[in-house]
């Protein structure tokens, strides 16, 4: 089933509890953490998260655009998040990591800019529960999507498969009601998407209509 994480990066930061319940039936909110070193953006950080955890019960899906998550990564799943991604060009010791997090009880997902290949990272598959092909330079909402990207999510979930791993696969950026379809037919099954759903004049109802078309279009890709 398709999963919609809106990214509170396109929501409103003063009124960041109220645009929380705004998406309650979405299936994850997504954090993005950014530390102005790692990308050229500079967000919000573990204090907010801890309040996020207390403002709605939809589970906080924190992407870290950070230098040195090993130091910081574990710290997100103990504030709260449900499902912490970090990213491999910042990660030093990427499997002992991913132990980490998952050892504080929370899903440990690895993040790939759009110049990064999957396949030096296949052999530690294994070891995570989700795997993030971003599909734009990591730092900013609103960017457009890019189509290049297709081809290293279809790879992607080549592996994913070709080992029976039931990993998800998330894309973040650009994704719209315009883009879904094309990254759900190439594998994806978790998408992040900001200015579509708070751009949208109804937050909740543009979660419900891009899960709709994520799954028909995965329904039409597997019937083939
Ligand atoms: O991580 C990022 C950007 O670096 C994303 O989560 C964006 O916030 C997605 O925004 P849209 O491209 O969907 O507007």
């Amino acid at each position: 089933m398709a999963q919609i994480n809106p990214s509170i990066l396109s929501a409103d930061f003063a009124r960041l509890a109220e645009e929380a319940r705004a998406v309650e039936g979405a299936d994850w909110l997504h954090v993005d953490v950014m530390d102005n070193h790692f990308v050229p953006n500079l967000t919000i950080g573990l204090p907010v998260v801890e309040s996020l955890r207390k403002a709605t019960d939809t589970p906080l899906d924190c992407h870290l655009m950070i230098e040195d998550p090993d130091r910081w990564a574990p710290a997100y799943a103990e504030a709260g998040a449900g499902s912490v991604t970090f990213h491999a060009e910042a990660a030093a010791a990427p499997v002992r990591l991913a132990r980490e997090i998952r050892a504080k009880g929370a899903r440990a997902s690895l993040a790939l800019r759009p110049a990064t290949p999957i396949e030096p990272y296949e052999d530690l598959l294994p070891e995570l529960d989700m795997v993030l092909i971003m599909t734009v330079e990591p730092g900013f909402g609103g960017q457009a999507f890019l189509d290049i990207m297709l081809p290293k999510i279809r790879r992607t979930r080549q592996l994913i498969d070709r080992h029976g791993l039931a990993l998800w696969l998330q894309v973040d950026g650009g994704v719209s009601a315009a883009t879904i379809e094309r990254c759900a037919e190439a594998g994806a099954d978790v998408f992040v998407a900001g200015s579509a759903v708070y751009g949208a004049e109804d937050p909740a109802a543009a979660v419900g209509a891009l899960r709709d078309r994520a799954e028909r279009a995965a329904a039409r890709a597997t019937s083939r």
